[in-house]
């Protein structure tokens, strides 16, 4: 039997957690208020601690710092009814174990609450600085980005490797950011690099720098991006593009933190922390032989992947009014979405995740010139998996009729022939076959959930056309 406090002033959150955790075996004590839990808590020390934010008199993070001087390293699992980032993140600074964002159900909070239990107990670090003013929101309140803030959070003020993965738009740049300034290099640099907009010639110089006289044209010795990112964080975009060559210098400059300029044969140290973000599945790049498993692992101690608009359509109407309040246009103030406008935004496929609402939302408040921003005011869908689809059967249609036509009239006097719809599978489905399986990397069992067909079927299919 353990001893659970429960701080919280709502009587029945209070009343269900009491009764559910008392069935469990556990000893429940209530308190109203924060200076209440102190006294109970001096009384008796709880092994575990659950804390409402939201509390008359000394509120729940200010408390958790009271509560670990007088209960030493228990679990504080922390509620709150509007989780966002600087919630998550103070809440683990403040030591907390874990938190739940309000309506929880009663399973889950007893999922937590016995994982406190049985997590060897860690004294909390300190509360560090709040993050830096101005600095960029990530929006939402979906399950989906309450994990993605609690990872954030986790990492954050440690100095390992990130590696976050997520389709275009998703933020992962913001999510860089984010754990840069919630890092203990926030002063520092945070030096976001594309990769795959550096030509693949002046990578090596970018990134080491170089020495005077080391080619034709350096008149100068200059130092890389990532010396000059020293004391902060690197951002190292589109990470599945860097040139293999590469890859083992960098995987030396994250492991020894040292740089070794083009030209020099020296090592100079440089402190970074390296954060890499793609939207390429580098597990396969590795498979395919085109991404060393050193660097893959060393980059991958704590992969992060920021979910597609598509799967948290409930933060749709939050992101929507903050980009509309952000685009600081003229009219803004006036400007206000109808909910025919939120159905609208709620049902497109958004391929382009974030970034394509916001420049949906932007679009429409331009042409909506402060007024009601209407569904006729947003541009059409970007060209989505969907769409492109049509476009291209736009294109192929005529000519595949025309086609059809054809063949149909020429088979029609030679029945031994007559065998159109053989024909024209032998003629489409290679094409099909080979670009599926190039888009996913000779992944087979990828290819043929792209293709909607079973594997056997794919296996089948490769077999008659001599497919390797
Ligand atoms: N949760 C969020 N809340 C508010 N704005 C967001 C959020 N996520 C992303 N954005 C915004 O969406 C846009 C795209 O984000 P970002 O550039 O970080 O995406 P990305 O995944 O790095 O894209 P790419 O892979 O194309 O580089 C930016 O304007 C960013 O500020």
């Amino acid at each position: 039997m353990s001893r659970i406090l429960i701080v919280d002033d709502e009587a029945s959150i209070c009343f269900a957690l009491r009764e559910f955790l008392t069935d469990e075996g556990h000893r429940v004590d209530v308190a109203a208020s924060a200076e209440e839990g102190f006294k109970l808590a001096e009384d008796g020390p709880p092994d575990a601690i659950v804390l409402d934010i939201r509390l008359p008199g000394i509120d729940g993070l200010s408390a958790i710092s009271e509560f670990r001087s007088r209960i030493g390293p228990a679990p504080i699992v922390v509620i709150t009814a509007f989780g966002n980032l600087e919630t998550a993140v103070r809440a683990m600074e403040g030591g907390a174990f874990d938190y739940l964002v309000k309506p929880f159900d009663l399973d889950q909070a007893a999922i937590v609450v016995k994982r406190a239990l049985e997590t060897p107990k860690v004294q909390g670090s300190p509360a560090a600085a709040t993050a830096a003013d101005g600095a960029e929101a990530l929006i939402g309140t979906s399950p989906a980005m309450q994990d993605l803030f609690k990872s954030i959070a986790l990492v954050a003020p440690t100095d390992v490797p990130v590696l976050i993965t997520g389709e275009s738009g998703t933020g992962k740049e913001l999510v860089a950011w984010a754990i840069h300034r919630h890092s203990s290099r926030r002063s520092g640099p945070f030096l976001p690099i594309c990769l795959a907009a550096l030509s693949p010639g002046l990578v090596e110089r970018e990134l080491f720098g170089h020495l005077k006289g080391s080619f034709t044209g350096a008149a100068q010795d200059r130092e890389g991006l990532l010396e000059l990112a020293s004391g902060g964080t690197v951002l190292l975009d589109e990470i599945g593009d860097v040139p293999s060559s590469l890859q083992v210098k960098l995987l030396r400059a994250i492991e020894h933190r040292e740089v070794t300029p083009v030209g020099d044969a020296r090592p100079r140290p440089t402190d970074i922390r390296v954060i890499a973000a793609t939207n390429r599945p580098l597990a396969e790049l590795m498979a395919a032989g085109q991404f060393r498993e050193d660097l893959f692992f060393r980059l991958s101690v704590f992969p992060i992947h920021p979910p597609p608009l598509r799967d948290r359509r409930e933060d749709i109407p939050a992101l929507a009014e903050h980009f509309l309040r952000q685009s600081r246009l003229p009219d803004v103030a006036d400007t206000h979405l109808t909910q025919e406008v939120i159905g609208e935004l709620r049902s497109r496929p958004w391929a382009g995740n974030i970034r394509e609402l916001r420049n949906a939302i932007e679009h429409a408040a331009i042409v909506a010139r402060g007024r009601t921003i209407r569904p006729e005011h947003l541009p059409p869908a970007a060209c989505g998996p969907g769409r492109m689809a049509t476009i291209a059967t736009g294109e192929i249609e005529p000519q595949l009729a025309e086609w059809a036509r054809q063949e149909a009239v020429r088979l029609r006097g030679c029945p031994d022939e007559a065998a159109l719809y053989e024909r024209f599978l032998e003629l489409t489905e290679p094409h099909v076959l080979r670009a599926v399986l190039g888009a996913c990397l000779n992944n087979r069992a990828q290819a043929a959930q792209v293709l909607g067909i079973h594997r056997a079927t794919l296996r089948q299919k490769l077999n008659k056309y001599g497919i390797s």
